[in-house]
């Protein structure tokens, strides 16, 4: 295993599970003895719920494209404007330390929505967002978890390639398989080389077609339909410590990662 850690991204679909997902892979790796890093980059996501961060530790959780004061500082621009001049290498490597909170040794950042413009606009924040993602994948020593969403906004091309695991979570459905295959096809375009799939919520028969389906990418794992995910997010006690079913899906999700990220690193001998 490589001595920094692993970074992994996780998109697809809304609705589809991510957060959920991406909750799971931070407790888990956390247990492990990780430094885990999750990182919230859907604005429709609750990452801090899914993982079962109390709600006095939100309120003290800053949205980073929310805030103007640090985007203006870094940007050398006013969030928010089109048309200016602004830094596309602003500084952001203390950033982490100093808008992540933490709870039961995993660290969460919530990096929030870019209104202005739309998909890719080039304004200040988004240059700021990228910037810092950027950061986290390619230079922190912490196991990253990214929650992203399916336009994949905030992934640039140089993020992408440090990206050791890209995640496509997929529920049983024809508009879900659809969006896996476009975000595979945005991912590959943008250089990350190791993408795969999970499906989930799946009920028990369905995973033949599900394998069918999803032919042009490899299967990580198959989460069941677990009520139990469902009952976590209604109650806010977070997915891992009370849905101990999807748990063991999750185990086995991270030892495939394991075994992936080994068999990278003895082909790169
Ligand atoms: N394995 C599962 N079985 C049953 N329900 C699930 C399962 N996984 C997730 N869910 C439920 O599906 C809904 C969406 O899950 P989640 O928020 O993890 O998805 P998401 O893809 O991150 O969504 P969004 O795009 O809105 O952020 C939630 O109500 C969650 O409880």
């Amino acid at each position: 295993m490589l001595d920094k850690g692993m970074k992994i991204a996780v998109s697809g679909k809304g609705g589809v599970g991510k957060t959920s997902l991406s909750s799971l892979l931070a407790h888990i790796f956390a247990q492990e003895g990780k430094q885990v890093l999750a990182v919230d980059a859907d604005p429709d996501a609750n990452f801090g719920t899914a993982l079962g961060f109390p709600q006095d530790i939100l309120d003290k959780l800053t949205t980073i494209a929310e805030d103007k004061k640090l985007i203006k500082e870094r940007t050398g621009a006013e969030p928010g404007k089109t048309g200016q001049v602004f830094s596309l290498n602003p500084r952001v490597s203390d950033i982490p330390e100093k808008y992540a909170v933490e709870h039961n040794g995993i660290k969460l950042m919530q990096m929030g929505n870019v209104v202005t413009g739309g998909a890719g606009c080039a304004c200040p924040e988004n240059s700021l967002l990228k910037q810092l993602l950027r950061h986290l994948v390619v230079k922190a020593d912490d196991t990253v978890i990214v929650d992203m969403e399916a336009g994949l906004e905030h992934l640039g091309r140089g993020t992408a390639e440090g990206v050791d695991a890209f995640i496509v979570v997929v529920e049983p459905g024809q508009r879900s398989f659809q969006t896996a295959r476009a975000v595979v096809k945005l991912a590959q375009d943008l250089g990350v080389t190791k993408v795969y799939a999970v499906a989930n919520k799946v009920r028990s028969g369905d995973e033949e077609i599900i394998k069918k389906s999803l032919d042009f990418i490899p299967i990580l794992g198959i989460m069941p339909y677990d009520p139990e995910v469902i009952s976590a997010d209604l109650s806010g006690a977070g997915v891992f410590h009370s849905a101990p079913k999807s748990v063991e899906f999750g185990y086995k999700i991270y030892e495939r990662l394991l075994e992936e990220m080994t068999n990278t690193e003895e082909m790169a001998i």
